[in-house]
């Protein structure tokens, strides 16, 4: 009988992932992460709801604490990453380090199962010609996930599977209910787990980073107001300036060294080029000639057009066709080549 660990949130996404495998002839096990350290309400929440799932399907369910794992690489890598003036992009970091490697290592070494799934809205699918796991986009475009899994290595994608990528969220909700699957009519997950725990990310990080006033400026260096740190700003970020201006005034830049938060208006926003570090190619081999591509900067961006230059050390240069908005360093640039995903990596500041 085919085996496979499934990675369950108490969310219904997950609960149907876990059924439909089962319904496949799967046998299949839960597991759950136990990720956040403190009250993590979320998780222990969730952990009780996924154990429920487990009752209601008659399977295992297991629970690992990766408690210092989640700390290490997403709560320290956001810390430093905005006290340098970035906004990291947590959930593509937690994807790897946290959920799929853990996840599969725990299920080849403890369980001696060698599959793993999770409820991402996401396609895996292996090109003999390349002799690679694709990623690809889900078909349900409001609910693609693609971008946040852009960091999988060939590996894990070749351990994993992801059963929601060819169907849509009502569908699943709509398996969930027939199944009446005690999950079915959870409310959708918001916010990123931590701003779900905390309440905000400017809660989360005050808690580990301290307020360091210093001044809002236009690009003339000009003063216009005060901040109370930072990290409490992400580029392009118009609300929450406490500034009166003629035009609207967006962040467009971070320094560090500084101590500073520059605005300026939208077109003083705009970036044509940008570096990216930590390339991780997943459906082509790197490449090392220049291709067009469209790529994303932003979870719910816009794909549009892009020369990408490659450079040394896994970095590439993005020459985008036309200055776009938002290019925030910390964030994932994501490269697409219609559904299926190239490739991404992190923006890097100027
Ligand atoms: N704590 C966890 N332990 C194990 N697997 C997890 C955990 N959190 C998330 N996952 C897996 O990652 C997938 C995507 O997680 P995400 O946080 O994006 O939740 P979601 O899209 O709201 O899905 P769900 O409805 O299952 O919570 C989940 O469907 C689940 O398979």
């Amino acid at each position: 009988m085919k085996k496979v660990v499934v990675g369950l949130s108490g969310g219904v996404d997950s609960s149907v992932a876990a059924a439909t495998l089962q319904d496949q002839g799967y046998h299949v096990v839960g597991l759950t992460l136990w990720l956040m350290k403190g009250k993590g309400q979320c998780c222990s929440e969730g952990m009780v709801d996924a154990a429920r799932i487990c009752e209601q399907l008659g399977i295992e369910h297991q629970i690992v604490d990766i408690r210092d794992v989640f700390q290490e690489n997403i709560i320290d890598y956001l810390v430093s990453g905005y006290e340098a003036g970035v906004t990291p992009l947590p959930c593509s970091q937690c994807n790897r380090t946290v959920k799929f490697a853990p996840m599969l290592q725990y299920a080849k070494e403890k369980l001696g199962i060698d599959q793993i799934a999770t409820g991402h809205y996401a396609r895996i699918r292996y090109d003999e010609h390349s002799d690679r796991f694709q990623l690809l986009r889900a078909v349900d475009p409001k609910k693609d996930q693609s971008y946040f899994l852009y960091d999988l290595t060939q590996d894990l994608l070749a351990g994993s599977l992801f059963p929601l990528g060819n169907q849509t969220k009502e569908e699943t909700r709509r398996f969930a209910n027939q199944l009446n699957l005690k999950t079915a009519n959870k409310p959708e997950s918001q916010d990123l787990c931590l701003i779900e725990a905390h309440g905000s990310m400017q809660k989360f990080l005050d808690k580990y980073i301290n307020q360091h006033e210093g001044d809002i400026v236009d690009l003339e260096g000009k003063v216009l107001g005060k901040h109370q740190g930072i990290h409490h700003y992400t580029i392009g970020q118009r609300k929450g300036l406490g500034i009166a201006a003629a035009e609207p005034l967006y962040v467009v830049k971070i320094d560090p060294v500084m101590n500073r938060v520059i605005v300026g208006n939208r077109a003083a926003g705009g970036r044509s080029e940008c570096t990216v570090s930590r390339m991780n190619w997943v459906s082509i081999a790197e490449t090392t000639t220049p291709i067009r591509s469209e790529v994303q900067v932003r979870y719910r961006s816009q794909p549009v057009p892009v020369n990408v230059i490659p450079l040394d050390n896994f970095r590439v240069k993005l020459i985008f066709e036309q200055p776009i908005f938002g290019v925030t360093p910390g964030q994932a640039a994501v490269l697409y080549d219609g559904e299926i995903l190239l490739g991404g990596g992190i923006i890097e500041p100027d």
